[in-house]
């Protein structure tokens, strides 16, 4: 087990995503005061340490602590609590609430499309999040099935959104510089994808196209790259699946909307979807009915929309081209593609517009700019004094083979429920407000997905004063796999070429053969060079003959 900070302790790993890796972790001791919670030894959170490439970003840390009151302080019961956030030396870590269940993602990949009510009413539900969130200048922008957690306890499921934050943590300028663009190509919203000014209608963007995969089991705009995505959402609108009801295609369409000026304000958009839920529903009596066709009136625009600082990484496909666009995956982590967007130069943090969610005065300019004349930089003494509350930490040295931080994730499944599943299924539960409707319209069944027992780690070795700040040596990385096919034959590959160039070679020894005078040659016996003497006269006659023909007729 690792320890965060002081408090915490590394168990388990839940997941890996493009800005860092989730743990299972549990508290060792009361978090102080800088903490929203401050929990009890032996309670499980959830942990996530940020990639070492954002920790030893100075912008990035910038951020990470002048948006802690903001993160700490955003609570709602749709999405998952930050408890609070750990500085230690190089390492930045998010330690919120457990939840138990699995990502939306998961859960539609293991069961399928969700009924027309049941997802609009948990997107409601998402909404909902969304509406507090921006209400508190907050904007989401990596809106999508993975970042909603399905909690099960007392038997239904709620959604709670996840990752507040991490967008912008991750399109720090700093990062920029290394031309990367965060985010995922299948929920990008227009604005976003041609690197304009972006607001919290981005993430009624990103409701839109989770809840037409909910309904139809995958997003509307795919394609074979990244840009070819990116392009979709620029250019082309989305088609009504014939499965889907026209209330509630009107609110995906509005959602869906080119112009962020057309969608709902997140509260109207809970709102109409509550609408068409109950208007669309078997029970729904004729007001209920009328209401949801009626849901677009109920669609206004937010007249106020929270702007988000400028976004130096936000990815243009008109100047873009990604790197990795032969292999884009619609169900993959955030993606990181290179990036080189007009606002990708010479900005510092927060480009031209003020942070609504700042908490501190902006920076005046950035850590790696020119040297400033009076004093170290801001972030620098709020680094340290961050870093002090950590002091008390201990360093225990770790053998590399038992270091968490270097297994491959697994998710936990405890042993006797994983026992009981396995002697009597059970019918997962829907949300209770779906639950009529799931059952009514589509009966659906969660499979827990096959774990592996879950991974014993070895106590920590004892002590050893003489190398306890040592690190232990990174491993070095397996090569990487070239092909999904493990079987190697050697010398195939050469084999394969000589193949490729004998059959090259004979069809262009027969295409010469059958195309070319050569078999006449052959045939009259002469050699290649007075061949090609005859050629060039019969050539040279012919054009001399067209010549004087020319001449001939001029001259008459
Ligand atoms: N608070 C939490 N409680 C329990 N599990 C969590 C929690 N947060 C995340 N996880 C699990 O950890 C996994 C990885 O989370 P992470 O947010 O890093 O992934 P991601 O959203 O796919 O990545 P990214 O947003 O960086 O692209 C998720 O699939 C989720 O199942």
């Amino acid at each position: 087990m690792r320890p965060v900070g002081s408090k915490y302790l590394l168990e388990e790993p839940l997941g890996r995503g493009a800005t860092g890796t989730v743990w299972r972790a549990r508290q060792r001791e009361t978090a102080g005061a800088e903490a929203a919670v401050a929990g009890q030894p032996g309670e499980t959170v959830a942990i996530k340490v940020l990639k070492e490439e954002l920790a030893n970003d100075a912008d990035v840390v910038m951020r990470f602590l002048r948006e802690r009151s903001v993160l700490l302080r955003l609570t709602h019961p749709n999405i998952v609590r930050t408890r609070d956030l750990v500085v230690e030396g190089d390492l930045l870590a998010l330690v919120m609430d457990l939840i138990d269940g699995p990502d939306l993602h998961r859960y539609l990949r293991a069961n399928g499309p969700l009924t027309p009510v049941a997802a609009a009413l948990l997107t409601a539900q998402i909404a909902d999040a969304l509406a507090a969130s921006h209400a508190d200048g907050v904007v989401h922008r990596d809106l999508k099935p993975a970042n909603v957690l399905l909690d099960e306890r007392d038997g239904g499921m709620t959604p709670m959104l996840t990752d507040f934050g991490i967008a912008r943590l991750a399109d720090s300028p700093g990062l920029t510089r290394t031309h990367e663009f965060v985010g995922t190509p299948a929920y990008v919203a227009p604005e976003s994808a041609e690197g304009r000014p972006q607001t919290s209608a981005v993430d009624i963007y990103g409701a839109g196209i989770l809840l037409y995969e909910l309904v139809t089991g995958r997003p509307p705009f795919a394609g074979g790259t990244a840009l070819e995505v990116l392009h979709r959402h620029l250019s082309e609108e989305p088609r009504r699946p014939s499965t889907v009801p026209a209330p509630l295609w009107t609110v995906i369409e509005r959602c869906l909307s080119k112009d962020p000026d057309r969608r709902p304000s997140a509260e109207n958009l809970a709102r109409g979807l509550r609408t068409v839920a109950s208007g669309i529903g078997v029970h729904a009596n004729s007001a209920q009915i009328a209401a949801a066709e009626g849901v677009g009136a109920l669609l206004a625009p937010d007249p106020a929309p929270t702007a988000v600082p400028e976004t130096p990484g936000a990815a243009d496909p008109t100047q873009v081209l990604p790197s990795n666009a032969g292999s884009y995956d619609p169900g993959a982590a955030t993606n990181v593609l290179p990036q080189t967007g007009p606002g990708g130069q010479g900005q510092g943090p927060g480009g031209g517009h003020a942070d609504p969610t700042a908490v501190m005065p902006p920076v005046p300019q950035r850590p790696d700019g020119p040297p400033q004349p009076d004093g170290p930089h801001p972030w620098q003494s709020q680094l340290q004094a961050a870093r002090d509350r950590n002091e008390q930490t201990q360093v225990q040295y770790l053998d590399p083979s038992q270091d968490p931080l270097r297994r491959r994730p697994q998710r936990q499944q405890p042993p006797q429920q994983h026992q009981q599943q396995q002697q009597q299924p059970q019918r997962r539960q829907p949300p209770p407000q779906h639950q009529q409707y799931q059952q009514q319209h589509q009966p659906q069944r969660y499979q827990q997905p096959q774990q592996p027992q879950r991974q014993q780690y070895a106590p920590p070795q004892p002590q050893q004063p003489q190398q306890p700040a040592a690190r232990p040596p990174r491993e070095p990385r397996p090569p990487r796999q070239r092909s999904a096919n493990p079987m190697r034959i050697p010398g195939l590959g050469c084999l394969k070429g000589c193949l490729f160039t004998v059959v090259l070679l004979i069809v262009a020894g027969w295409l010469i053969w059958e195309l070319t005078p050569l078999q006449d040659w052959v045939a009259q016996g002469k050699g290649y060079w007075e061949a090609i003497g005859d050629a060039i006269g019969t050539v040279t006659d012919w054009v001399s003959k067209v010549g004087n023909s020319a001449e001939g007729s001029d001259g008459a």
